[in-house]
């Protein structure tokens, strides 16, 4: 009789038998392709906090009642952050789950009105482009359009298109060109002569300031001083905790072969971190979208992640006169000053009482 659990007998079989396959390679996708996302998950209260602590994102808006009150909220929300990634981790079962990297993200909208714990957010996406990658014929350049919507009234709660790099079954020939174009044209780096810093965090601060570095050769643009160094809990279990099946976040077996030999931080933590550190700098008053997203490179278990804000216009338009529009680029960088994610990012903040 045969016993299956001998360690040479297993290790045969092991090889033999056929691996019951999760995820989608490139060839499955074809553009128009509507994907319902299942399963929905509940945003909760716990999820959220755990979401926020993590990342230190402290706005009290979204910790206490009091705060959240203040913001025209009947209870603190759940964070746009958390809201995007959990919108996000849905989906990676049948989007990227055979290992297909994060490249970007733009036109990540939000309604205004807020979203509460209890909802019950179900996820659909649609592809919008299929390309072959000039540079790795292994894989393909997928993009989908994603929108979690609340569950029993239909309302989108946040939507986006998003690009990965998508493994593909069979290798492409390719000439090279993306590589090649890759390398550079060896310019230096081009920065303007000057920097200014706002004095403060609120809409004014960001207005004076750009006012101060117009006419000038200066930039609007500043380092938050805090860091976050990746562990278990921002590597593995944040995204898991979106219902995130990538193994790239929690399977250290399998990712020791891989390009970065180890499980990698999900691209919506790193950004949430960052940006963390950027709102703790400000008086966040409302998040508008994102456009322009990007993840230059891997960020890994002991790789920490501080911020980097840029500015770059102000206008005095918002859902409220509490507040005005501010638009940044965020850029998050690890321990060796190398940008890890960029972005642009459209959010209201909070003006001065009179
Ligand atoms: C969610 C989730 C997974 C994750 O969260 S994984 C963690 C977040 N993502 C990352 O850590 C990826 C970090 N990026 C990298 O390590 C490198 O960018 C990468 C993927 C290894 C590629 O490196 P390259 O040096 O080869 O990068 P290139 O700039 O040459 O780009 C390669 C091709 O991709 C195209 N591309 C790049 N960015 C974008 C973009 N934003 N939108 C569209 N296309 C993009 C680029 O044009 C190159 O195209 P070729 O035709 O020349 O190949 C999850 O599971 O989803």
């Amino acid at each position: 009789m045969t016993d299956w659990t001998d360690p040479d007998t297993f290790a045969q079989a092991l090889e033999e038998v056929e691996t019951k396959e999760k995820g989608n390679c490139f060839e499955d996708f074809e553009e128009g392709d509507l994907i319902e996302h299942d399963p929905g998950l509940t945003l909760t209260e716990w999820g959220n906090e755990q979401w926020m602590s993590q990342t230190l994102n402290h706005d009290p808006a979204y910790w206490r009642s009091d705060a959240a009150a203040e913001r025209g909220f009947d209870e603190p929300p759940i964070h746009p952050d958390y809201l995007t990634a959990a919108t996000l981790g849905i989906t990676v079962e049948d989007l990227s789950e055979k290992g297909g990297y994060f490249l970007g993200r733009t036109d990540v909208r939000f309604p205004e009105s807020p979203v509460y714990a209890g909802t019950e957010l179900h996820v659909e996406s649609e592809v919008v482009n299929c390309a072959t990658s000039s540079s790795r014929p292994e894989y393909g350049i997928v993009s989908w359009r994603t929108r979690g919507k609340d569950a029993e009234t239909g309302d989108v709660l946040c939507s986006y298109e998003r690009t990965n790099m998508i493994p593909r079954r069979e290798p492409m020939a390719t000439d090279g060109s993306g590589a090649a174009a890759a390398e550079g044209d060896g310019d230096g780096p081009e920065l303007p002569d000057e920097f200014v810093a706002p004095e403060g965090g609120y809409y004014e601060d960001f207005v004076e300031a750009l006012e101060e570095a117009d006419d000038r050769d200066a930039a609007v643009a500043y380092r938050h001083e805090r860091g976050r160094t990746q562990d278990d809990v921002t590597v593995a279990s944040l995204p898991l905790a979106t219902l995130n099946t990538a193994k790239q976040h929690h399977n250290v077996d399998v990712m020791a072969d891989s390009p970065s030999g180890n499980i990698v931080t999900y691209g919506d933590v790193t950004r949430s971190t960052a940006l963390g550190h950027a709102r703790s700098d400000e008086q966040t008053w409302r998040e508008v979208g994102f456009d322009d997203e990007s993840f230059h490179t891997f960020v890994a278990v002991g790789d920490t992640v501080y911020a980097f804000t840029r500015v770059i216009e102000a206008d005095d338009d918002a859902s409220s006169d509490e507040a005005g529009t501010v638009t940044f680029e965020h850029i998050a960088f690890n321990q060796d000053d190398e940008p890890v994610y960029s972005g642009t990012r459209t959010a209201e903040i909070r003006k001065r009482s009179n």
